[in-house]
């Protein structure tokens, strides 16, 4: 059984301890105490509020489920000791200069930074992009007010621009903007709406290019304890850790 040390004892930090059937979580970690301890007693794992005490235990894969932030401070310390990391706060790679320093450690130390597709689909055959360019590259994602904590009355967009530049403003928001241009290979273009009519977070994703064009749209539940989460995302992150033995691996 994969062994995890869990960074981050939030939202995503509960549902991944609830559904932890193939992994063993070995120990927690949030700058919470209080969140630390009380996720610890739910999965028989052990708290810290100590990075480097956390690291010292014995688990394979650290599983990033706390912020932007978290992913600056800690990334290269995990790769450096040797561990797997599995990054859904993905915001953090838009920094170039960061995203290239944190791959260079990644393959000095011979480990993997893995995104997991979070609260989207279709980043497997996005890769395309990285064969061919896409022409255009677009999310629009639409979130009620509680989603985006703004209370506002009616539709309206707040943000127009670049996913590098959107994530900087949303860091809690928009993570899947700057998956979306990992896997294709460029920065996506970025509609962020807040709709008081809408229920769900959904994200519309365009592209065009040589192969043709694609239209998705997801319409995602708000997770229970964070609207800004939508739970899919959680289930990912939980897929991911199930099929990381698996020897058949679908999906490109
Ligand atoms: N890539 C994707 O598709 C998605 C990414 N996310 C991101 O996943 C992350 C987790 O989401 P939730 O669990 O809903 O958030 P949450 O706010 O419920 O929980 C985050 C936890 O991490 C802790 N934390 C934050 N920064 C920390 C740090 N520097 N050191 C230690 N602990 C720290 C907080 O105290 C909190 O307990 C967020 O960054 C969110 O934006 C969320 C949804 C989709
Ligand atoms: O959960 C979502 O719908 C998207 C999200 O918050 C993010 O990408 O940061």
């Amino acid at each position: 059984m994969i062994k995890i040390g869990l960074l981050g004892c939030g939202n995503v930090g509960h549902i991944i301890a609830a559904h932890a059937e193939s992994i063993q979580i070995v120990a927690v970690f949030d700058i919470i105490p209080g969140r630390a301890a009380e996720l610890a007693a739910l999965c028989r794992a052990r708290p810290y509020t100590d990075f480097d005490a956390f690291m010292r235990e014995d688990f394979s894969i650290v599983v990033e489920a706390a912020s932007v932030d978290a992913v600056r401070r800690y990334g290269e310390a995990v790769l450096r000791a040797g561990r797997d990391i599995v990054v859904l706060s993905g915001g953090a790679l838009a920094d170039e200069e960061f995203r290239e320093h944190l791959v260079d450690v990644a393959r000095e130390a011979g480990k993997k930074i893995r995104i997991p597709s979070g609260a989207i689909v279709g980043l497997d055959n996005l890769k395309i992009g990285q064969v061919s360019p896409p022409t255009k590259l677009l999310l629009r994602t639409t979130k009620p007010p509680a989603s985006l904590g703004l209370p506002v009355t009616e539709r309206m967009e707040i943000f127009k621009g670049l996913a590098h530049d959107c994530i900087k403003q949303y860091p809690k928001n928009i993570n899947v903007a700057v998956a979306l241009g990992l896997a294709a290979g460029r920065d996506a273009d970025v509609e962020l709406w807040v709709d008081p009519a809408a229920e769900r977070n959904v994200h519309e994703i365009f592209v065009e290019g040589d192969f043709g064009d694609i239209y998705v749209r997801v319409r995602n539940v708000p997770s229970p304890d964070n609207p800004a989460t939508s739970y899919m995302a959680a289930l990912s992150i939980l897929t991911l850790l199930k099929n990381l033995e698996n020897p058949l691996v679908v999906g490109t």
